[in-house]
């Protein structure tokens, strides 16, 4: 027993996501307005379409009553007057009839209106995800942003379909109800009145318990989604290392948790109707009872009775919807503080207000005294100063965590350093635009990433307007044609998310083929460590040939054969600078390089 506790515990160590915490924030106008601020484009024409339906509505539902007590029982059926009878039918049943055609309007144009607000907030949330930088998502799993993306915006939907235009209903509805009631009998309003403490118990104590019942749900429904993330994305190496047990047993626990706070959050809000139902039935014994003494004393007659009737059980609905409609705006609270607090999330690498159009670039790359740290803790680079001058191929190695993938992301600025400056063509890397020091930098990874589509949209995805003869080209300058000729639909075959029909080698092709495409000035390139045939190898390093000619290159280098044919190679150890020069005059230094050689020659012998 006590084993298998250890043992559960370490799988739950094994999977930790930062939890986003339960907000419990008290009303916030300035949010609710920036909230509302989305409906602003519909401001002219489905919104004042909608709440002219709404008040037609209330209208018609406030002028029913009296029509029925006042007018067709005190007047026309107690005079027996068959006529007014016949009138008043016709009269109660039209307005029925336009009723129903205004509501049909309103949930049309409201439902319209608020799925355009989902529509707009997703697309702006998306398109500032975009811009954040690299640091931004170290620090967060995808699927926390998913649900942010997903399940916040979602909540928001009842919100704007229903939540805001009841508001206004049930606000005019219950004054107008109030009004009326007060009219007809003071006497009889105040004596049910007096269950408005217990609606009102009802509507916002059980009410909130309700609401951070289901925002657990969501909690839990977040952690279920980043471990289901994870684990679809990692079940190769679940399976080889057969950890699915294991991984069943996590999902097990969470998928128990989310059960769980449903159940918790369902049987909450299985109370409410009920209590509210009770209430009602409270409310109506005391119409009753109360209203028969004052119609035997003749204070009222029986028509006015009736309509107090219908005006209570209307009273009733706006109260606990209002409660709904409230409950609805602190979860909308919740999400749209989640939804800003991304939103408010500016890029660290931001662009200057005056940023320059870095335009056709030479290539020349110079590091000064560039030092830079993932955590402001442990520096990745330490005091960096070098040159890589256009056209030259640029070899970085040295151990693992040396600092050689840090270099490579700060020539593209997904960091900017701590201290000291990166240069492109003398220019600061901060003074100019990311687009266009981007637009003209291309990198090739090691685990190259293959979006879902064809074989020829992954090729162009960095050229989107390359034509079909272009992207042959690049294929064929690259010696990936011929596989790609091989496969079922050539290169309109379809290739699935991270391109699992594709070798190793075969996907580091197609990604120099889409480097080369892009015809990048500057080149980086991670050279994948994976060992591959060597008909494949010699495939690669042609295409390494054609992919560098006349630009920069900086390689993450692993195979001799590159790193001897580099210009200048840069031996980094601990963030530092330790050698540089070619490979002859490192060889005769008999340093780190040397040694790093003799090591991968050795092996190649034993190999
Ligand atoms: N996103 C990150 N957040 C925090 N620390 C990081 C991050 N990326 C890298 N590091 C740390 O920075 C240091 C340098 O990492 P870097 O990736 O540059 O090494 P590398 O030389 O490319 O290693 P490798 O050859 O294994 O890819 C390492 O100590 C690493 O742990």
């Amino acid at each position: 027993m006590k084993k298998k506790n250890q043992q559960d515990e370490k799988v739950l160590a094994r999977f930790q996501y930062s939890e986003d915490e339960v907000i419990e924030k008290p009303f916030n106008w300035k949010q609710m307005l920036r909230l509302f601020g989305y409906m602003k484009p519909y401001r002219n024409r489905l919104l004042p379409l909608a709440i002219l339906m709404v008040l037609f509505n209330t209208g018609v539902k406030l002028a029913i009553p009296i029509l029925i007590g006042k007018y067709t029982i005190d007047k026309a059926l107690i005079n027996h007057d068959v006529q007014l009878l016949t009138i008043l039918v016709a009269v109660i049943a039209g307005l029925y009839i336009i009723s129903y055609i205004a509501n049909y309007f309103r949930i049309k144009w409201m439902n319209i209106l608020g799925q355009s607000v989902i529509y707009d907030l997703r697309k702006h949330l998306f398109t500032h995800v975009q811009t954040l930088s690299h640091r931004f998502f170290d620090q967060r799993s995808a699927g926390s942003i998913l649900v942010r993306i997903m399940n916040d915006i979602n909540s928001l939907q009842e919100l704007f379909t229903n939540g805001v235009i009841n508001l206004l209903m049930d606000i005019i509805l219950l004054l107008g109800v109030f009004i009326i009631l007060f009219t007809l009998s003071p006497e009889l309003t105040f004596a049910v009145m007096l269950i408005l403490p217990i609606m009102f118990f009802i509507s916002t104590s059980l009410r909130r318990k309700i609401r951070r019942s289901w925002q657990t749900v969501r909690l839990k429904q977040s952690k279920l989604n980043s471990h289901l993330n994870e684990s679809i994305q990692g079940i190769r190496i679940t399976q080889s290392f057969t950890q699915e047990k294991e991984n069943m047993a996590f999902f097990d626990g969470v998928n128990t948790e989310t059960f769980e706070s449903w159940r918790v959050a369902s049987q909450k809000n299985a109370m409410f109707r009920p209590l509210v139902e009770l209430t009602n039935a409270l409310g109506t014994a005391v119409l009753i009872w109360y209203g028969a003494h004052l119609i035997q004393g003749q204070a009222i007659s029986i028509g006015v009775f009736v309509s107090f009737a219908f005006y209570l059980g209307m009273f009733w609905e706006p109260i606990s919807r209002l409660g709904m409609v409230y409950n609805q705006l602190l979860m909308g609270m919740a999400s749209s503080e989640r939804i800003f607090e991304f939103l408010d999330e500016r890029p660290n690498v931001d662009e200057k207000e005056n940023a320059m159009l870095l335009s056709h670039i030479k290539g020349d790359i110079k590091f000064e005294d560039a030092v830079f740290s993932y955590d402001n803790k442990r520096p990745a680079l330490n005091g960096i100063n070098l040159e890589m001058r256009a056209g030259q191929t640029v070899a970085l190695v040295g151990h693992t965590g040396s600092g050689k993938t840090t270099i490579a992301n700060l020539i593209n600025r997904f960091y900017d350093p701590t201290a000291g400056k990166v240069k492109i063509d003398g220019y600061d890397l901060r003074d100019v635009t990311l687009f266009s020091l981007r637009k003209q930098i291309s990198i090739v990874l090691q685990d190259t990433f293959i979006f879902s589509g064809t074989i020829k949209d992954n090729i162009r995805f960095g050229r989107p307007d390359a034509t079909d003869e272009e992207v042959m080209e690049a294929a064929k300058a690259v010696g990936a044609h011929q596989f790609i000729e091989n496969l079922s639909n050539g290169y309109d075959t379809e290739v699935e998310e991270r391109g699992n029909i594709l070798s190793v080698g075969e996907r580091q092709l197609l990604s120099f083929a889409r480097a080369l495409l892009a015809d990048p000035r500057i080149l980086i390139l991670d050279e994948a460590t994976a060992s591959i045939d060597t008909e494949t190898e010699v495939k690669i390093q042609r295409a390494l040939k054609t992919l560098l000619h006349g630009r920069t290159a900086i390689i993450i280098a692993h195979r001799l054969s590159t790193i001897r044919e580099a210009d200048n190679i840069i031996v980094l150890d601990h963030g530092r600078i330790k050698e540089q020069g070619n490979h002859h005059q490192l060889m005769d230094l008999q340093g780190e390089y040397y040694h790093l050689v003799k090591a991968q020659f050795n092996m190649m012998n034993v190999g």
